[in-house]
């Protein structure tokens, strides 16, 4: 972990060679052979190189609504794995160990409703402590499956569960990069967030801005081993939705951002080989794939708490997927903000299976 923060400042070979090293990874890269000999061929089934076979996916339930004031989001896993999310993932080679839905406990006497009811006092957030003691599990279990070289996945919950599986996938793979796909943008601080919601919060602590970290609930994320994720390790996907502090932080520390502007302007393909261009380059490292639903239009993904209009086609999304299977680089990825009981006229099956598709697609279930 010491190594990688110094390694940013040695020369590319150099930094080259300590990646290799510390995450063990084949010495013919794919990404490598790509540039030399055009696009790299497609397997019939796609695979990560940073799991080891036999291949294992980790299905942790994080059944959390605690970051944003809408119930329903904590049932999110429940419903994905009745739409048959496991059979898929089987279907598709892979070993399945599903752990089921994490016990976040901690509940009782914590007045949620009057925690949310009150306005949305500037400069303070809702339900810290609850959201801050989630976070703890899950980073603890998703760390644990992380150092077991498994693929990791996380289904929300709010996105506030982020923070953990972020924190875990970069404890477990230090050299993570992380692909934000969400109409927002989550980088509030505790001084900019207008809402106090902690969904909106998640990148502020993973980055340690405005020293989150040493908020009450966060200090576990405090400790030198799960390392601060850097703004070069970060890229955005499909935002159309943020608010006056995020767009500052994401302009001073020069935050790779694809809004749903330049999605236009380019077309996904494009979008997409640069979004791996900018984190991967020429090297490969882990990624982890962070997948708001609301990202989708709501068109396709009506199902959510904040809709936003505009989003990212049926295709698109599923596109989005596809190139990070194919990237091989797939580690680590959560499926957030599927909020089954906002049912509208359909809305359920349509986001739910949504999101049973965007995971097998981004697990490597090609069309073809
Ligand atoms: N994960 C999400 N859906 N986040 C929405 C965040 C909305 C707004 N930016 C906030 O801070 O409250
Ligand atoms: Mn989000
Ligand atoms: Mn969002």
């Amino acid at each position: 972990m010491v190594l990688r923060g110094r390694s940013e400042t040695l020369m590319p070979q150099v930094q080259h060679f300590l990646t290799r090293r510390i995450s063990a990874r084949p010495i013919l890269s794919w990404r490598l052979l790509a540039t030399v000999s055009g696009p790299r061929p497609l397997p019939a089934t796609l695979f990560s190189r940073y799991v080891v076979e036999p291949r294992k996916v980790t299905i942790v339930g994080a059944p959390l609504a605690d970051g944003q004031p809408l119930l329903g989001v904590d049932r999110g896993p429940t419903f994905i794995r009745k739409r048959g999310l496991v059979q898929r993932l089987e279907r598709d080679a892979w070993r399945v160990e599903d752990l089921g839905d994490l016990d976040f406990e901690m509940r009782s006497g914590l007045g949620r409703q009057e925690d949310f009811a009150e306005g949305a006092a500037h400069g303070s957030t809702k339900r810290a402590k609850m959201v801050g003691h989630a976070n703890r599990i899950l980073y603890e279990v998703t760390h644990e499956h992380a150092r077991q070289d498994k693929l990791v996945l996380t289904l929300g919950g709010d996105h506030s569960i982020g923070v953990g599986s972020v924190a875990g996938a970069l404890k477990g793979r230090p050299e993570t990069a992380i692909i934000w796909v969400d109409a927002h943008a989550d980088i509030n601080s505790r001084n900019t967030s207008e809402s106090g919601h902690l969904h909106g919060m998640v990148l502020s602590f993973l980055m340690n801005l405005d020293n989150s970290r040493n908020m009450k609930g966060f200090h576990w994320l405090n400790d030198e081993s799960i390392p601060v994720l850097l703004p070069t390790r970060l890229v955005y996907v499909g935002l159309r939705d943020l608010d006056k502090g995020e767009k500052a932080f994401i302009r001073s520390l020069g935050i790779k951002a694809y809004t749903m502007h330049e999605v236009d302007k380019f077309g996904i393909g494009k979008i997409m080989e640069m979004v791996l261009d900018h984190i991967l380059g020429r090297t490969d490292r882990p990624l982890h794939l962070s997948f708001d639903i609301d990202a989708v239009d709501p068109l396709y993904a009506p199902s959510t708490g904040t809709r936003v209009a505009g989003g990212l086609s049926y295709r698109e999304a599923y596109y989005i997927c596809e190139e990070v299977a194919h990237s091989g680089c797939l580690a680590s990825m959560d499926l957030v903000e599927v909020n089954p009981t906002l049912t509208m006229a359909g809305g359920d099956e349509r986001t739910v299976d949504m999101a049973v598709g965007l995971i097998s697609s981004a697990t490597g279930n090609s069309i073809l």
